[in-house]
């Protein structure tokens, strides 16, 4: 087994959230925690996570694993782990990969800043890589570097749209069950074809559920389970739930799942998970201020303002921004509250240009200065101007009339900074709003 950049031989603690994710995710997942208690009635659990990624793909019919395929540019892998990597109370996240693509998942890990991951071999089955996952989680094995947890969760690495809710409903649910797992209705009838391929019997669909990903166990559970399987069950099970009802006679409580938690097998998958990682990133804002005293101001009123439109609303003052940039965030606002000279604005500009950020996807900047660079005549002064550029272009919102005053210098200013922005549409805001410094309180128009 190996570590990633965490290495030691506990996984860190969580690795560095960004600031405002810390904020949002964090808070969820404390709230999640505090439902361990209320709702389990006890402590939160341990819990890890254990990743079969150790398929060959066959099916997606190319040559590289489905696993690895890009979206993006981005492996379909690496979704998965941030999706877990969200989840603050996920202590280890155990992939399994094969020999051959253990240097490309540490190249993954290393370039997205994973963390928590454990690298195992994986198995020439899924189950068998499961066992492997597990094994790297169990005291009795030689060389064991991570504590056992009480719950694992085992989630297919190809299963990207996994979100906290889900995890920990069936974590819950094991804790008191003893195993669980999301379904989800059928879409096609189930049949069963004779011999000589004709129908022999077919089931009514309502009365069975597909068995989907995340399942969680008590971790005894599933390792008792996996060290009496048959050789049978590992080359040709398909089902987790069914080797704890068979071997550990614990009947999984089933939770129902979201539509997004399907398997990405086929290549229609690819386009669909890329159409919907589109949708999702178009909906998630990085606040950028430029003092850490003002991202705990105006970055937390932003974040509360903009986290009910948004499924992600990162706030920082620049320490995480890098992080960000990796995590493929496009649509940063820059509040300029303490200056006006686009210094934080140029900064995200530079990070953005030296990032390898796909290009297949235009990344929006909003620069947002608090102290307006000129002023507008009357009765325009006391409204927020739009004022975008998309490569290099002046355009003025809602006030193409608008007659300026002698400061067209400063517009100009605006526009040449804007020509730096090469592959990003920048839009400028000047928003009035009336910030008392001295005590840091801010009023808005
Ligand atoms: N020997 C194997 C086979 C599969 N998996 C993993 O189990 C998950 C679900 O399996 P599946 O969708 O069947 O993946 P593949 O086996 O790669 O697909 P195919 O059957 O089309 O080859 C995937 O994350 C896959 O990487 C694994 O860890 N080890
Ligand atoms: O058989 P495959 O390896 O394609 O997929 C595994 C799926 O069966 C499995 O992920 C769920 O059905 C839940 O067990």
């Amino acid at each position: 087994m190996e570590s990633g950049p965490s290495g030691g031989s506990r996984p860190a603690e969580p690795g560095p959230r960004l600031r405002g994710l810390r904020g949002a995710d964090a808070a969820a997942s404390a709230s999640s925690l505090s439902r361990f208690g209320a709702e389990a009635g006890c402590r939160a659990p341990a819990v890890a996570a254990v990743l079969p990624a150790g398929g060959s793909g066959e099916r997606m019919g190319v040559p590289t694993p489905k696993q690895f395929c890009p979206i993006l540019e981005r492996p379909l892998i690496s979704y998965t782990l941030q999706a877990l990597e969200r989840v603050s109370w996920i202590k280890d996240i155990i992939v399994a990969v094969t020999g051959e693509n253990m240097e490309t998942m540490k190249g993954i890990i290393q370039r997205y800043q994973h963390k928590r991951i454990s690298l195992v071999e994986a198995g020439v089955t899924r189950h068998r890589s499961i066992f492997n996952g597990l094994k790297a989680l169990a005291e009795d094995q030689p060389n064991c570097r991570l504590s056992k947890p009480e719950v694992v969760i085992i989630h297919d690495a190809v299963r990207p749209f996994v979100e906290e809710d889900v995890l920990l409903n069936v974590v819950t649910a094991a804790q008191e069950h003893g195993a669980s797992g999301a379904i989800r209705p059928l879409v096609s009838t189930v049949i069963s074809p004779s011999v000589d391929s004709c129908l022999d019997h077919s089931l009514e669909r309502a009365r069975y559920r597909a068995s989907e990903m995340p399942q969680a166990f008590l971790f005894d559970v599933i390792y008792e389970a996996y060290q009496q399987c048959s050789d049978y069950d590992l080359e040709f099970g398909t089902e987790c739930l069914h080797l704890a009802l068979k071997y550990s006679h614990i009947k999984a409580k089933l939770v129902e799942g979201s539509p997004d938690l399907w398997k990405v097998t086929y290549k229609r998958d690819l386009y669909a998970a890329e159409s919907i990682i589109k949708e999702r990133i178009s909906q998630q804002v990085c606040v950028v201020m430029d003092t850490k005293e003002d991202e705990e101001h105006v970055g937390r009123c932003l974040e509360e303002m903009l986290k009910t439109e948004l499924n992600h609303i990162k706030v920082t003052s620049g320490q995480d921004l890098q992080q960000i940039i990796v995590e493929q965030c496009y649509n940063f606002v820059c509040m300029n509250v303490m200056t006006s000279d686009f210094e934080e604005t140029q900064r995200l500009l530079n990070m953005l240009e030296e990032s390898n950020l796909s290009i297949l996807y235009p990344v929006v900047v909003i620069s947002v200065d608090t102290e307006p660079l000129f002023e507008f005549p009357e009765p325009y002064s006391k409204f927020p101007l739009a004022v975008y550029f998309t490569y290099g272009n002046v355009h003025f919102l809602d006030y193409e009339s608008v007659p300026f005053g002698q400061k067209m210098e400063k517009v100009m200013q605006i526009r040449e900074f804007a020509k730096e922005a090469k592959k990003e549409i920048f839009y400028y805001l000047a928003f009035s709003y009336i910030s008392h410094r001295r005590n840091r309180s801010y009023e808005k128009v």
